[in-house]
């Protein structure tokens, strides 16, 4: 064994010890707390408050246990010794000791740790090495030291390769990994940041935009009480993308956090993925918003004529200033719509009420004064003399003015439950259900000129479809944006909201978002070269300027740990083309340069199968991709590419990684759909260490070069 190796062994050893500490008093937290939890379910509740309160407390333990468990894998990843002997080991939970000032293991996300992360050897924060350790299950495999002080490697130091080439190296497995052992000093600056309010990070594919996100909402979680306290949301553009980041967030102690999609936030389930692109774009448009919001007002009482009311057998006939003076009541009520009906009912109560009373008390006077012209009598002096005669109190006795004699709330109480009064409100101001608004606009010519007068008639015809066609991705904005105009705003809503892929919301998407935001915390990371065919914003003021009054800090990540500087360099024309004026990433890591393969219609399936048996063959445990236009996925099901690499539509390979990635018919992918040119830019760039492309040429016979075309 070289002294080396005899010294990282040794350091092993030295750790093992630590570690071992570290995981008795993780298994002693994690049996307390399962004892305790055991406990409470096992107590009995007598009353419903008992019960509640029961439920809370085990819910509490069961989320402290949650995190307790999802820590274990990799408890211990760091640690740093400071010039003057201290020491500290990061984990991902912070343990703390019985007997010591320090805790045994300090959390990554507290102030302590910091200097883990952004030491260097300029400004080495006081600290003399940071050490990674790496753990398999619970044993020490290694540990990898760095000096700080710029002093000569001492006894107990192992100075090897750095543990961030050694976790970009590590194989892929379909499933992120947390990058807390390695986060970089920039990267580690966005995530704890101390700003709570609008944080956008930019930056080419594979510079850690994700990795910042996922990192941040743990840290939110930890750092920010209030936001933590009303959860946090992690928005992800699709199902394939969130289960590519599931396991981050638990890896990190947090599995409270609400993964989802756009459409997952509303509870509706699209029938269909919108198929044309430019419709997709247009129900996106801030413009749908305007004509939902007015089609709404226009069946608020649009009246301009009397209203017939019946109450019993009586017809009262309410007048248009009447209908106006109710309508005002009940828009100026800042309720929605269905809320804002109660408003609208109590006014017509009311006007009902009053005419009432002015007719009954003008009958009862007119009666009197028929009574007293034909009698020559007062008849209510006589009643009150009579009244003395027999020796009542003539103060308590019964009221004798018309307007005294009529009882009003009676009659309102009546009105309340009176059919013929709610057939009026139904028709004045009716119930509105968020799919019979939407359909209404997007099913009748006429409605859309009168409510999207400024789209052209091919736009407007575009979006008109049939009343029994399924429900697209893109309608579930439009549901959302009606059921806040005639229900109100949702109920469930978060402290802080995490967004990845953020450019491809469109603008009735954010509007989703910021109604589940109130308090405008969020972490948006995305990347505007990539963006899909229905974002029509192309940078980050123009996507939230309308909602946020650009209020927000921007950062831009310009280091690329995925993406291989030869694969990066292949892509650069193309950058310019989609994205002018966007720097290049710079990337750290290097590898073979790009193959490409031409193929005719008919030799396509082969070549692509020999491509992949070949890569299999020579990368057995290598995560291997086909990324091709989304019309061609069942050709390639079909030729079996499947039992070698798994497939991927280009419309949902936003984010994703692999080891190695064939890109099938490139030209297709860019001609698809309009933001073909980005779905090419996104799947040339998800590869750690190989890319293939085959092109599709009619009449090509096999041929190969090394460079891809960008
Ligand atoms: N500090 C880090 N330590 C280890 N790995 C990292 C680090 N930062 C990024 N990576 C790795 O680099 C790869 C790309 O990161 P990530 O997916 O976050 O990039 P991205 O900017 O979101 O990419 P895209 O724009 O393509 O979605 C991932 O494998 C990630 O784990």
């Amino acid at each position: 064994m070289s002294q080396f190796n005899e010294e990282a062994a040794g350091q092993v050893r030295v750790e093992q010890a630590h570690v071992s500490a570290m995981y008795g008093r993780l298994d002693e937290q994690m049996a307390d707390v399962r004892a305790e939890l055991a406990d409470v379910l096992r107590s009995s509740a007598d009353s419903a408050g008992e019960v509640y309160a029961r439920d809370v407390t085990a819910e509490r333990l069961s989320r402290q246990l949650r995190r307790l468990e999802g820590a274990e894998e990799g408890l211990v990843f760091g640690r740093i010794d400071g010039a003057d002997g201290t020491v500290l080991h990061i984990g991902r939970v912070g343990l703390p000791a019985d007997d010591l000032d320090l805790p045994l293991l300090v959390d990554w996300r507290a102030q302590a740790a910091r200097p883990f992360y952004t030491a260097t050897a300029v400004h080495p924060m006081g600290l003399r090495r940071r050490r990674h350790l790496r753990l398999v299950h619970r044993a020490v495999r290694a540990v990898n030291d760095e000096l700080l002080d710029s002093s000569a490697p001492a006894p107990g130091d192992v100075v090897g390769d750095s543990a961030l080439t050694e976790a970009l190296e590590a194989q892929r497995t379909g499933r992120m990994r947390a990058a807390v052992a390695t986060l970089q000093a920039e990267q580690d600056a966005i995530v704890r940041s101390p700003h709570q309010g609008v944080t956008v990070v930019q930056g080419g594919p594979g510079t850690g935009k994700t990795v910042v996100a996922l990192h941040r909402a743990a840290y939110v979680l930890y750092a920010f009480a209030r936001a933590a306290e009303r959860g946090v949301l992690v928005l992800g553009p699709n199902p394939r993308f969130l289960d590519y980041i599931s396991q981050v967030l638990p890896s990190l102690g947090e599995s409270d956090v609400l993964l989802a999609t756009c459409a997952d936030l509303t509870g509706m389930v699209p029938e269909i993925v919108e198929p044309s692109a430019e419709v997709a774009r247009l129900k996106g448009d801030l413009t749908l918003a305007e004509a939902l919001a007015r089609l709404v007002r226009s069946r608020q009482a649009p009246w301009d004529q009397g209203f017939a009311v019946r109450v019993g057998q009586e017809g009262v006939r309410l007048s248009s200033g009447d209908i106006t003076a109710a309508r005002e009541a009940a828009a100026t009520s800042g309720l929605a719509h269905n809320r804002a009906r109660e408003v609208f009912k109590d006014r017509l109560i009311s006007t009902v009420t009053s005419s009432l009373e002015r007719r009954t008390v003008e009958a009862l006077a007119s009666i009197d004064a028929d009574i007293a012209e034909n009698t020559r009598l007062d008849l209510d002096a006589a009643a009150l003399a009579d009244l003395c005669a027999l020796g009542f109190d003539v103060d308590d006795a019964p009221a004798t003015d018309p307007a005294e004699m009529f009882d009003a709330d009676a009659l309102r109480a009546h009105l309340e439950g009176d059919a013929h009064v709610d057939h009026a409100v139904e028709v004045l101001w009716p119930r509105l259900m968020p799919d019979e608004v939407v359909r209404d606009l997007l099913t009748d010519a006429r409605t859309m000129t009168t409510h999207l007068p400024s789209l052209t008639d091919d736009e407007r015809s575009r979006l008109l479809r049939s009343p029994d066609s399924p429900w697209t991705d893109a309608d579930i904005p439009l549901l959302d944006e009606v059921a806040n105009l005639v229900d109100g705003p949702p109920e469930r809503t978060f402290g802080h909201v995490v967004i990845d892929e953020a450019q491809e919301l469109t603008a009735l998407q954010w509007r989703m978002v910021l109604r589940r935001c109130p308090a405008r915390s969020m972490t948006l990371v995305g990347d505007f070269a990539q963006a899909g065919p229905a974002t029509a914003a192309s940078d980050w003021s123009q996507a939230l300027g309308p909602h946020l009054d650009n209020r927000f800090t921007l950062h831009t990540l310009t280091v690329s740990y995925r993406t291989t500087h030869e694969i990066l360099a292949t892509t650069h024309n193309l950058l310019a083309r989609i994205a002018p004026g966007q720097t290049p990433s710079r990337s750290i890591r290097h590898g073979a340069p790009p193959r490409h393969l031409t193929a005719s219609p008919h030799t396509l399936t082969s070549t692509v199968t020999e491509e992949l048996r070949a890569q299999t063959a020579a990368h057995p445990d290598e995560l291997l991709a086909v990324i091709c236009a989304d019309a061609r996925i069942k050709d390639m099901a079909s030729a079996g590419a499947a039992q070698w690499a798994r497939l991927v539509p280009a419309s949902e390979a936003r984010g994703l990684e692999f080891d190695a990635i064939v890109v099938v018919g490139p030209e297709e992918i860019a001609a698809a759909r309009p933001s073909g040119e980005r779905d090419l830019y996104v799947a040339l760039t998800r590869a750690t260490k190989r890319l293939c492309t085959i092109t599709v040429h009619p009449g090509a016979q096999r041929r190969s070069s090394p460079q891809v075309r960008g």
